[in-house]
């Protein structure tokens, strides 16, 4: 008898949502994800349907849930759909994207109680994220208890920040009970370093990746290694997002706090009615808006486009000049007018794009877009989180 394959399953736990891929391995090698989907609709009252990508093609179907613990009746209906569509995998481990590892962990880890103890205690560092993430490990807990556990996060990456881009200028005191700048999206701008460093001569000099999707930010990357990012002590900072405002003032938390505003009305305004949504009073989807003729839309693209130019020139100062630019995220592997625009802007850097290859490349594999005479590489890389946390896994358990 043939065994049944390996294969790793790496999810990212959110609010409302699970999204899962399976890696098939051997050992610590490991082959591009085998399928990929996601259950929606895990929110209270919620109807949790299951949409999942394959061999045997896509397909949406519902999630009958009853009572109590509805992630936990979600999870044995996706063990039951992956053991129909994947002819029987024997799943070796569940790596899990973890937004925050505070300033003690810069690798991936097994999760085990007394580590899923510390974790508990950075949700108030990262209250929209963190919660969910651990939530879903619990629930994997319970129904896989024979499985191990691995935690990946996204802020392992910038462990190599230098002191000065972690420290914010405030009383030292405050460093101390852990008020710096962490950054996020470690998994993606590892997965596209790797990507870019195995193609590029020039890759491992100044780099700056974009990584623009629902959450957005950009990191500056010398050497490999993490030297300045937008994201800083929580996932609201630097860019403007889908629903997140990016940047602000610290100014305008004090105005609205001293007009009455409270915690939970500043939390629900920055992290889920600003950005795209809170300006074009439209959609957070960037299609959505591109499809628009309301003038909101395209205001709201324009400050996204703005925002991100000066965030490159700032970055591209803090690495003292730019070799390489890469555009992943939904938004960045998918909207050609969005990076055409921003590279236009960059020209003066000596970012030339090449018009027909911007618009051939349509996120399904990796691309140059940049023309023969520009000082500047361009590149748009579909972005893997879930497969750096399957080779982490797979070299945790080996
Ligand atoms: N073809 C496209 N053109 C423009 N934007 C796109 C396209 N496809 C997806 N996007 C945008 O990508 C964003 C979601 O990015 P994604 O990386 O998938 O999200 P998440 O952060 O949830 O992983 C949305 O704003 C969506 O509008
Ligand atoms: C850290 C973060 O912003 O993650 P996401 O883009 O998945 O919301
Ligand atoms: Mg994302």
């Amino acid at each position: 008898m043939i065994a049944a394959p390996n294969a790793i399953l790496a999810v990212n736990a959110g609010s409302s949502s699970l999204k899962f891929a399976l890696y098939p391995h051997h050992g610590i090698e490991i082959a591009s994800a085998r399928l990929s989907g996601i259950i929606e609709g895990l929110e209270p009252g919620g109807a949790p349907t299951i949409k999942m990508s394959g061999p045997d093609g896509s397909f949406s179907e519902p999630i009958e849930v009853a009572g109590e613990a509805m992630f936990e009746q979600a999870l044995v209906a996706l063990e039951k759909v992956l053991e129909r569509h994947t002819g029987g995998v024997n799943i070796t481990a569940i790596a899990h994207r973890i937004v925050h590892g505070g300033a003690r962990l810069s690798e991936s880890v097994l999760l085990d109680g007394d580590m899923l103890a510390y974790l508990a205690t950075l949700s108030r560092l990262a209250p929209l994220h963190q919660p969910h993430n651990l939530a879903g490990v619990q629930a994997f807990r319970r129904i896989f208890p024979e499985l191990p556990q691995v935690g990946c996060f996204d802020t392992a990456f910038h462990a190599t920040l230098p002191v000065n881009e972690q420290m914010f200028a405030l009383p030292m005191k405050l460093r101390e009970d852990g008020i710096r700048r962490y950054g996020f999206h470690g998994l993606s701008y590892r997965y596209v370093t790797d990507c870019l460093l195995e193609r590029s001569q020039r890759a491992a000099a100044k780099t700056i990746i974009a990584h623009l999707g629902n959450g957005a930010s950009a990191c500056a990357v010398a050497g490999g290694k993490s030297v300045a990012t937008t994201m800083g002590f929580s996932a609201l900072d630097g860019l403007m997002m889908g629903t997140r405002s990016g940047a602000l003032d610290p100014g305008v938390l004090l105005h609205l706090l001293r007009k009455g505003w409270n915690v939970q009305q500043l939390e629900r305004t920055l992290y889920k009615e600003s950005g795209l949504r809170g300006v074009s009073g439209i959609s957070a989807d960037m299609r959505t808006l591109h499809a628009s003729d309301d003038p909101h839309a395209a205001l709201a693209i324009d400050i996204f486009i703005h925002r991100l130019v000066r965030e490159c020139g700032s970055l591209t100062a803090a690495l003292g000049g730019l070799d390489v630019i890469a555009f992943t995220g939904g938004i960045g592997e998918h909207d050609v007018d969005v990076r055409q625009r921003v590279c236009e802007a960059l020209s003066y850097l000596g970012m030339r794009v090449d018009e027909q290859a911007n618009r051939a490349a349509t996120g399904d594999s990796i691309a140059t877009i940049h023309t023969s005479d520009s000082s500047i590489e361009i590149w748009v890389v579909p972005t893997d989180e879930g497969r750096v946390a399957a080779q982490d896994a797979a070299r945790l358990i080996s």
